[in-house]
């Protein structure tokens, strides 16, 4: 007991010794900002440096004032006698390495060591602290000890994180990380990650702390930032605080619809019915696309161009030669009609040319008879000036002169901004906005149309990015990690629309196919990201659950076994109390009521939540306004969670869509305590 304060006051002082680092670190970096901010400059050069400075000093202010809350929660002490303190951040003194950051190599033993394996550690240390006091020492002795049959690293700490109540927003967990999750958060590998496992193994876990490792660890992911989407904007909200938490505030957080929404200036549109959203999901769609806006590049025939007064006419030969060149292009629509257009304008400025030519010559041999060579120029003066050929310097029509009139460049100038050209073109090669071409693509699937007044719903977004990347070109921002959680919620064209904006293909996708809902339905991640991709993909599989008790899991099993008998299930970290079943005699809402209130009553400080099928949701939450109980319909609920949740009338809810089961496993594993089900 003794030896335990000894120890704990030595590790208050070296806590002390950090915080007292961490405000000189602080105090510095906002002097630094501060000089910055204040030094201006008319070079742009040195404009420029500054700005960069300002930059990195004002991520690292906030990177140091994320390290206030917990800044040291771990130490390792090697075999060989180092000892290691790991934190939210590095700091050093001179050379001195005081604390390590979670991300370095040099921590990577703090989160993988086991008695089986301890990489070297003679001890694994987990500090808790209260503010900057130490509150909690545990200790793990590796060399030595007996392996245990499931390896948990740090299992007080990590207990006491995943028994705390709720508080409707996600921690990071960056001092209880377990080792297969820590592996993947570490992963070097560039291309795409996928993590699947149950719910509640700590994919979204995995995904946000990716996110932090790698844009400090991958360049190519600093330099043109992360992007993290989710499934809708309750569950951005439950993770918002997560990054920043991690010193990261520049990571962008969105929606697959609010991303492309964003991208073509639109207001998100609508909500769409799971119906709608798979049809239009339907990766089909995409060359349907592509045929239509084919479809407008200069259909056959001839292509008539009245230039003063004169037709020019491309005959059938020249006008496919100039369509073929210009879609050869491989440009984007709307690109390429710039190139069509200049083909169609080199074409009759050639035709000009050669007709002035044959005209001059036909004019001297007509002069020449007539004239016997008196004054050529005074004579074809006014033919020359029919053909718009202006006096030269001297105010004379030489011959030489109208020749050197016939400047090409002129010519071509001239016949771009000429309005009868352009009018020609345009019913040619017609410039075309995204939603020309999604609504002719529409008018072949009546099952797509858009609602009677016209207005778009999310589920024609992908559609709309896609015409407009065939229109227009790629996207103009784009990304150098993309983070796609709840992943076997999106629709194959909203993959395409994401993978547009990795050009890179440096993504972590985390999901459970299991868990799938009816607008996509996907059985394997080569049907959702596309073979070749999947291909190449690292699959990584979560096994442990952290959320749910061994009890919750086992009430979800034989739901998992109808849906995903091939899925092998997550073991629980925990016991905890066994779901109730409440058999419904008068009226439901009236049951579900008091069985959300009993759950209020049973942890007043706890979050509790109704989950019931969307319908159900009004007559439920109008019942319990007032109170703090939360009621979330299950298509909303995917990446949430409660201490205690009610689900109400799980008949109603496997019944109110297509694969309703999926929606009720989902609901049956939200809590991290207690179950009811009503009904
Ligand atoms: N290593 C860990 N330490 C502490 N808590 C953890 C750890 N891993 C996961 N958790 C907790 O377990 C819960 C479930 O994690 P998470 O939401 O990431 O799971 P998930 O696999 O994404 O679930 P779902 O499939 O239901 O969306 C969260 O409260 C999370 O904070």
């Amino acid at each position: 007991m003794q030896q335990r304060q000894i120890e704990q006051s030595a590790e208050q002082e070296y806590v002390d010794a950090l915080y007292a680092r961490l405000d000189g670190e602080v105090a510095r970096v906002r002097a630094d900002l501060d000089d910055a901010v204040r030094t201006s400059s008319t070079d742009p050069e040195e404009a420029f440096t500054r700005d960069v400075r300002v930059g990195m000093l004002t991520r690292r202010a906030r990177t140091l004032d994320a390290a206030e809350h917990h800044l040291c929660f771990g130490r390792i002490d090697h075999t060989d006698g180092r000892s290691l303190h790991i934190g939210r951040t590095g700091l050093s003194d001179g050379d001195d390495q005081l604390l390590v950051d979670w991300r370095a190599d040099a921590a990577r033993p703090f989160y993988a060591a086991t008695a089986a394996h301890p990489m070297g550690l003679h001890r694994r240390r987990h500090l808790g602290l209260d503010g900057r006091r130490i509150a909690r020492v545990s200790d793990e002795i590796l060399d030595g000890a007996e392996p245990g049959p499931h390896d948990v690293i740090g299992d007080g700490p990590l207990l006491a994180a995943i028994s705390a109540r709720r508080t409707g927003r996600m921690r990071d967990v960056v001092s209880t990380l377990q080792s297969e999750q820590d592996a993947i958060i570490r992963s070097a590998h560039r291309g795409v990650t996928v993590v699947e496992g149950g719910p509640g193994t700590g994919k979204t876990v995995v995904a946000l702390h990716r996110a932090a490792y790698v844009l400090a660890g991958f360049a190519e992911a600093r330099a043109d930032g992360v992007l993290v989407l989710g499934p809708g904007s309750r569950f951005l909200d439950y993770i918002a605080e997560v990054l920043p938490s991690l010193g990261e505030n520049d990571v962008a957080m969105s929606t697959p619809d609010r991303l492309v929404a964003d991208a073509l200036g639109l207001e998100t549109p609508p909500g769409a019915g799971h119906e709608l959203r798979r049809a239009a999901g339907d990766v089909r769609l995409a060359d349907q696309l592509a045929e239509a806006v084919r479809r407008y590049q200069a259909p056959s025939g001839t292509l008539a161009v009245v230039v003063d007064g004169d037709a020019v006419t491309l005959d059938e030969h020249a006008l496919a030669e100039t369509r073929e060149t210009a879609a050869g292009s491989n440009l984007p629509h709307n690109q390429a009609r710039a190139l069509f257009k200049d083909l169609v304008v080199d074409f009759v400025a050639d035709e000009v040319q050669a007709r002035a030519r044959v005209l001059l010559a036909k004019l001297d041999e007509d002069i020449e008879v007539l004239t016997g060579g008196v004054d050529v120029d005074r004579a074809a003066a006014k033919d020359l000036e029919k053909l718009g050929f202006g006096p030269d310097e001297g105010g004379a029509f030489g011959h030489a002169a109208a020749v050197a009139e016939l400047d090409p460049g002129a010519l071509r100038a001239e016949l771009l901004d000429d309005l009868a050209l352009e009018q020609a073109v345009e019913s040619a090669w017609p410039r075309l906005a995204a939603g020309d071409v999604v609504l002719d693509v529409l008018d072949e699937h009546p099952a797509l149309a858009v609602e009677a007044d016209g207005v778009w719903t999310t589920a024609h977004l992908p559609l709309l990015d896609e015409a407009e990347h065939l229109l227009n070109g790629p996207p103009a921002t784009i990304y150098g990690h993309v983070v796609v959680d709840e992943a076997q919620e999106l629709t194959p064209m909203q993959w395409r629309a994401v993978l547009r904006r990795c050009p890179g293909r440096s993504m972590t996708v985390v999901g459970d196919l299991a868990q799938a809902g009816p607008a996509t339905g996907a059985g394997s991640w080569a049907d959702a990201l596309g073979s070749d991709l999947a291909k190449r993909a690292d699959v990584r599989t979560l096994t442990v659950c952290y959320r749910t008790t061994a009890e919750v899991l086992e009430a979800a099993a034989p739901l998992r076994e109808l849906i995903a008998p091939d899925q092998a299930p997550a073991v629980a970290v925990r016991h905890g109390v066994p779901p109730r079943r409440v058999a419904v005699t008068g009226e439901l809402v009236r049951a579900v009521v008091e069985e959300a209130e009993a759950q209020v009553a049973a942890g007043p400080d706890e979050l509790v939540a109704v989950l019931a099928a969307d319908a159900a949701v009004p007559g439920i939450a109008e019942a319990l306004a007032g109170t703090d109980v939360r009621v979330v319909p299950v298509s909303q609920v995917r990446g949430l969670e409660f201490d205690a949740v009610v689900v109400a009338d799980p008949d109603g809810i496997t019944a109110a869509r297509p694969g309703g089961e999926r929606d009720l496993y989902v609901a049956l594993t939200r809590p991290t305590q207690r179950l009811v089900i009503v009904g």
